[in-house]
């Protein structure tokens, strides 16, 4: 077996907490109790303090050794890898993952009970509601599609493409597709549906990262064909026609062309496709021919930052 690296005992002081915050939560019905510790604890115990309330209780630690022995007690446990993260990146991330295995609704509640001042102490209890623009974005998603491209290029075209979504035209709804990653080979699947603005142009005038480049976009997403976008974020055709073949897909009815051609693209290379379809505005992520995540329009932007967490304002406390 592991050595535990740290175990956090369940002091008087400690078990008291877990318990205030067990009343809380049932006191607001909250979704679930997240309990968020330094290393592995008597788990059978925390367990039967929550015996009275059906809600999940979730024990996230940092080390999946840690954990041992937590879901036999019927926890949900939750290892988030993050050891040198500041408190609230450890807690916000949590809180993610937790909505991310629907322990938590995406606008639900979650009673937290942690240390935000001394190690090994749980001190501090907060009841927190998640913001509904949340949604699907979780940490999880983005970081499985990652793999394939770099985040700052993921968030900059799902955030243009929530906003075409959103916005459309000058009052006309837009439908567009963004091809991201694997350039070299998605080009072997595509011809030039007209003439492309952006050919021509030094890269670092069509790179999506930068603000100008989005708004040139916006207007050339009002007409035929696909955005081919680098890794990088940099534009490299735009009204691209792709030519793929559908066969084993599986789509979700009433999705036309775009979307099918979307879809297979990702399947015959490794890029993610983002794609927004014109009739509703809803944003659709598609990687290896499935849909991986999607993003229906709504009033405000897509928030990366989804909690702002004021940090503990004490002098001691400004590494947390
Ligand atoms: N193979 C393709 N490659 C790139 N763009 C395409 C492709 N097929 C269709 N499109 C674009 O999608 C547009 C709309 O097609 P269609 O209505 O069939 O798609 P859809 O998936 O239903 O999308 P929407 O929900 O936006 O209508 C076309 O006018 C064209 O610009």
């Amino acid at each position: 077996m592991a050595p535990h690296v740290a175990t956090q005992r369940l002091t008087k002081h400690n078990a008291a907490m877990v318990e205030a915050a067990i009343a809380l939560l049932k006191a607001r019905n909250a979704d679930a109790l997240l309990v968020l510790l330094d290393g592995s604890t008597d788990w059978k115990r925390i367990a039967d303090m929550a015996a009275g309330t059906d809600k999940p209780v979730i024990v996230a630690v940092d080390s999946a050794d840690d954990l041992e022995g937590a879901a036999e007690a019927g926890l949900k446990p939750l290892a988030l890898n993050k050891e040198k993260a500041p408190l609230l990146e450890r807690l916000q991330h949590a809180i993610l993952e937790s909505a991310a295995d629907e322990f938590i609704r995406t606008n639900g509640e979650v009673v937290a009970v942690y240390s935000g001042f001394h190690q090994g102490r749980l001190d501090s209890i907060s009841h927190l509601q998640l913001d509904e623009r949340m949604r699907r974005l979780t940490t999880r998603d983005l970081q499985m599609l990652e793999s394939r491209v770099p985040l700052p290029t993921i968030k900059a075209v799902i955030d243009l493409a929530a906003q075409i979504g959103r916005e459309g035209r000058e009052g006309k709804p837009v439908g567009t597709l963004f091809v991201v990653g694997d350039t070299r080979k998605v080009l072997e699947h595509s011809n030039d549906s007209g003439v492309d603005p952006f050919r021509g142009y030094n890269r670092s005038f069509r790179n999506l990262l930068d603000a100008k480049v989005q708004d040139d976009a916006k207007e050339i997403a009002q007409l035929d064909g696909a955005f081919v976008v680098g890794s990088d974020g940099v534009i490299e055709r735009s009204r691209q026609m792709l030519e793929v073949s559908h066969e084993d897909l599986t789509m979700t009815k009433g999705l036309g062309a775009r979307h099918w051609a979307a879809a297979a693209v990702t399947r015959k290379t490794k890029a993610i496709s983002v794609v927004v379809s014109q009739s509703t505005g809803t944003v659709r992520l598609y990687q290896d021919g499935n849909l991986v995540m999607r993003i229906e329009p709504m009033e405000k932007a897509v928030t990366w930052q989804e909690f702002a967490f004021e940090p503990p304002s004490s002098s001691n406390q400004s590494d947390t």
